[in-house]
């Protein structure tokens, strides 16, 4: 017998009614065909030899689990996604003559199989329903449709809903973030842009702008008592070690900005936002973004877009460039690059592109890292809390 069968039988038989039986059988006639069909169960043509013996009544050889099972394929999709991405279909395992399917739950225009047809998910208990989820149900057979092996993973693409993921979004001056984070927010992806927090942390009278006055002098202020931002640019972006200061002065309030506004969105249960960050690599807050996209140009676009945009000098919108990591450098750092060279339209051919890259189903790390994963880490720890407590108690 080849030394896989004792493995691959003991998968085979996880889920069998009388297991020692079925990892008997499975084990002659793995040991004479030299191979074990995938799965729990089914899957038979992958081994036909497996599949065609019989015992000496003429019975299969490998007994068949004692719950009768049917094989459902579904396409599941958010219902309230205003640009639903269709997910990859999903398949179930469900009981037969299982109490009636999340009837209630299924959108009117996908009840096209009489109701006594439609199974009801084993994998979830029988309450449950699925709001704000469309199903479609497909053969079995249809192309590209997976047998999950597990609850977990159903669960994990029914709970999509409260997953978060963080998306990097960085480039250099005028390399066209702002252009693509606005196409975000199109697609209802909520952005936290870290320029507009750097400005609202100087706002008159708040302590970033008190830091900078006292740093930098009164000679900075408009004679409304803002700080005069155009002056104190030219002073920063020709001056490494003045750049260095005020990054230092205004670094605290710009990331506890950047922080209170993730945890806004995550309470409100986004699943995916952007974090437009121009210093993201400088800042070394990479390491918190998964995927990260640095918007690309070559340098003379990037001069002659900054030029032309903030009407400035080539001198000081060069200074301004000089002042970042080079663009080239970020793009071999990035996950994902969006060459902006060109026309608008290639930009938002390419975003179409990046966008469902960045919205396909979320990772279990990204899971826990959303809301709802730390709701249900809570609820785990409460239940085994009390659990523990129970067990202690009659113990004594
Ligand atoms: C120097 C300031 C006053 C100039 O203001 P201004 O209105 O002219 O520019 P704005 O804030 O719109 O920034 C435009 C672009 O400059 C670049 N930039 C801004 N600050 C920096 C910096 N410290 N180092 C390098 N590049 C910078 C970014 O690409 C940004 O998108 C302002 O940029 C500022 O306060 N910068 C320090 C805060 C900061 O680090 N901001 C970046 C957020 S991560
Ligand atoms: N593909 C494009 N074709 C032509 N112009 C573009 C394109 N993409 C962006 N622009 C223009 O280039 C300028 C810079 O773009 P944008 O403001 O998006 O850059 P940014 O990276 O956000 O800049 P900053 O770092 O200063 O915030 C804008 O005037 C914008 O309209």
């Amino acid at each position: 017998k080849p030394v896989f069968c004792d493995k691959k039988c003991k998968k085979r038989c996880s889920k069998a009614g009388v297991k020692d039986r079925c990892i008997k059988y499975c084990g002659i006639c793995c040991g004479y065909c030299k191979c074990v069909p995938s799965g729990t169960y089914g899957n038979k043509h992958e081994c036909p030899c497996y599949r065609d013996m019989r015992s000496s009544k003429g019975r299969p050889k490998e007994k068949r689990k004692k719950e009768k099972e049917t094989h459902f394929v579904f396409f599941l999709t958010h219902a309230r996604d205003p640009n639903p991405l269709p997910p990859p279909p999903v398949s179930f395992t469900v009981a037969a003559g299982a109490s009636p399917l999340f009837r209630r739950s299924v959108k009117p225009s996908c009840r096209a199989l009489p109701s006594d047809r439609l199974p009801s998910l084993r994998l979830l208990d029988g309450r449950r329903r699925l709001p704000g989820f469309l199903a479609f149900r497909y053969p079995s057979s249809e192309p590209g449709s997976k047998r999950l092996s597990s609850g977990f993973s159903v669960v994990e693409r029914l709970l999509d809903k409260g997953r978060m993921r963080i998306v990097g979004l960085t480039g250099g001056i005028s390399s066209g973030k702002s252009t693509v984070s606005n196409l975000f927010k199109a697609h209802d992806i909520p952005i936290v842009d870290a320029d507009l927090i750097a400005r609202d942390v100087v706002e008159k009278g708040t302590g970033g702008w008190k830091k900078v006055v006292s740093a930098f002098g009164e000679d900075i202020l408009l004679s409304n008592g803002e700080i005069d931002r155009r002056k104190l640019g030219q002073i920063v972006f020709a001056d490494p070690a003045k750049r260095k200061l005020l990054n230092q002065l205004l670094a605290p309030y710009i990331s506890s900005g950047i922080l209170w506004k993730i945890v806004k969105l995550w309470m409100k249960g986004y699943k995916v936002i952007v974090l437009d960050i121009p210093l993201l690599f400088e800042a070394k807050m990479d390491r918190w973004t998964k995927p990260t996209i640095v918007v690309w140009v070559d340098s003379e676009t990037q001069l002659q877009r900054l030029v032309a945009r903030d009407g400035q000098s080539e001198d000081d919108a060069r200074n301004r460039i000089n002042a970042q990591m080079a663009l080239d450098l970020k793009r071999d750092k990035a996950d994902i690059v969006i060459d902006n060279t060109g026309s608008l339209d290639d930009l938002n051919q390419r975003f179409r592109e990046v966008l469902s890259e960045v919205t396909k189903p979320l990772s279990w790390t990204e899971f826990m890292l959303s809301r709802q994963g730390a709701l249900t880490t809570l609820v785990v720890v409460i239940i085994s809390a009390i659990t523990c407590r129970k067990f202690y108690k009659s113990g004594v």
